[in-house]
């Protein structure tokens, strides 16, 4: 049921011989304002359609950038208010006035689908519920089509055992679950059957799990096509950014001084891979060809310090410790006071109070009111890790050259994804006469022609 069932169900009678609220309240002698009857009326309506136990969409409407509304659970409806419990556990109260901010939850939405197709509410809260109940189940992987989306589990599942490559194997997609082994077998079948190579686009943004998804096709098309050795190889211990080990091995000692560092096996960042070292790289003649390459690029030496203490910072920040604390029944924690903290502040430029309280509590800015909550140790573990990892650099090339090739690279994949989930399908159900609903979607094929296609195209302006 869609929104215009309830708009045109307004002005109905209750219909099972209830008096409305607007008819409670004359009968009671008291008047509300005229904008409010509407609501009221509404939210009446929505009283006797919506009982105990239905699931709702809840917009919360707090003003918050990328905010879409929220999976509900309604638990009380009775006079004239809405309790719901939301997909996060919060309670809230719906009044009169603001009835319109629920709506009721297609059936597909409610325990969530495979295939994103085929969910009755195709819109962004829809598709993030979906993939959020699905993940609260450990089920990382869905399809979109013959699209497959991944969530990041951030712990290993067992679900890539041999076993598992022997069930996807020779297997229609959609057969089976939704798994990653699914399309490596789809590509396998369609390059035997046509005689073709294949391509598999892996999209994502940094740490979405770009590499993981593409180590684990390659263990599926290892073990089906029984060319294991070399493959297994790809498994050794892995290091951190080369650039850190050159930096340690290949600086003098007065520099690593100014620097508070040290050696690799004292950074968390860098023995996580287990391993410090990397056969057939010099990490101190790596440096030195470093060094050079940036003074042949004209960085100035300030430049090259700026860098490096950058670069000081993350390390002494990946020592940080944390101790867990409960405030006013919350989760919290606070940032142990150690050498490493009070570097990593020195190195950033930044109040040691500062940085502490932004590595340990969230502010949120909503309708000009500044609210700041605590955050869990795991949470914050998750802010420091985010904090430092690749994206600060690539905001630094933001507005650049760089930059647009990555919007060029994304607006053709979204295309490719256009392509194969509107474009493609509709025209086989127009072909085969099948009676279908038309969608709309948004075609972004005039944003690909400015930047790269049309004669007078960005990329051939810029050239
Ligand atoms: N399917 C998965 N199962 C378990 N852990 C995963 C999975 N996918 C990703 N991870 C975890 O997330 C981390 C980051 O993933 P990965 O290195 O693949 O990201 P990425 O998209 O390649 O990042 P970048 O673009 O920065 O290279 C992995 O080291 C691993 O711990």
């Amino acid at each position: 049921m869609g929104e215009e069932t309830l708009v045109g169900a307004e002005g109905e009678e209750t219909g099972d011989g209830q008096k409305s609220m607007t008819e409670e309240m004359k009968t009671n002698g008291c008047e509300c304002p005229e904008g409010w009857k509407e609501n009221i009326r509404r939210l009446s309506y929505r009283c006797t359609t919506l009982i105990q136990g239905d699931y709702v969409w809840l917009d919360l409407k707090s003003g918050r950038e990328f905010e879409v509304p929220i999976g509900a659970v309604v638990k009380l409806c009775d006079s004239g208010q809405i309790q719901v419990t939301d997909d996060e556990g919060n309670e809230h109260w719906i009044s009169p006035q603001n009835a319109t901010n629920i709506k009721p939850m297609h059936p597909t939405s409610i325990h969530g689908v495979e295939d994103m197709i085929r969910l009755g509410d195709l819109n962004e809260a829809g598709i993030l519920r979906n993939l959020l109940i699905r993940y609260r189940e450990k089920l990382i992987y869905t399809y979109t089509g013959s699209i497959l989306v991944a969530v990041n589990p951030y712990q290993l599942l067992p679900i890539y055992t041999a076993d598992q490559i022997r069930l996807y194997t020779n297997k229609k997609i959609g057969e089976m679950p939704p798994h990653i082994f699914a399309i490596a077998d789809n590509c396998y079948f369609n390059m035997q059957r046509n005689n073709r190579d294949q391509c598999c686009i892996i999209s994502g943004e940094s740490g979405a799990g770009k590499t993981e998804s593409t180590k684990l096709i390659l263990q599926f098309l290892a073990a089906i096509s029984g060319q294991h050795s070399w493959i297994e190889q790809q498994a050794c211990d892995e290091r951190n950014y080369h650039i850190f080990y050159c930096m340690l091995n290949g600086m003098t000692a007065d520099e690593k001084k100014k620097l508070g560092l040290s050696r690799a096996g004292n950074y968390t960042y860098l023995t996580m891979g287990n391993c410090t070292t990397c056969d057939g790289r010099d990490d101190m003649k790596e440096y030195s060809n470093i060094r050079s390459a940036m003074k042949v690029l004209m960085f100035t030496e300030k430049e090259n310090w700026e860098i490096s203490k950058l670069l000081a910072a993350i390390l002494h920040m990946g020592n940080l410790r944390y101790d867990a604390r409960t405030y006013d029944n919350l989760d919290a924690c606070e940032v142990v006071r150690s050498p490493h903290l009070t570097t990593s502040a020195a190195l950033l430029e930044v109040d040691c109070k500062d940085l502490m309280n932004c590595l340990t509590s969230r502010t949120l800015i909503t309708r000009g009111e500044t609210v700041s909550t605590p955050l869990s140790m795991d949470q914050a573990l998750d802010v420091r890790d985010a904090f430092v990892k690749p994206s600060p650099y690539e905001i630094l090339c933001r507005c650049s050259f760089e930059q647009l090739c990555i919007n060029f690279a994304n607006e053709n994949l979204q295309q490719f994804f256009v392509r194969h989930v509107f474009k493609l399908e509709q025209e086989e159900y127009n072909l085969e006469h099948i009676n279908w609903q038309h969608i709309e979607f948004t075609d972004n094929q005039d944003a690909l022609d400015m930047i790269a296609i049309k004669p007078m195209n960005i990329i051939s302006l810029i050239d």
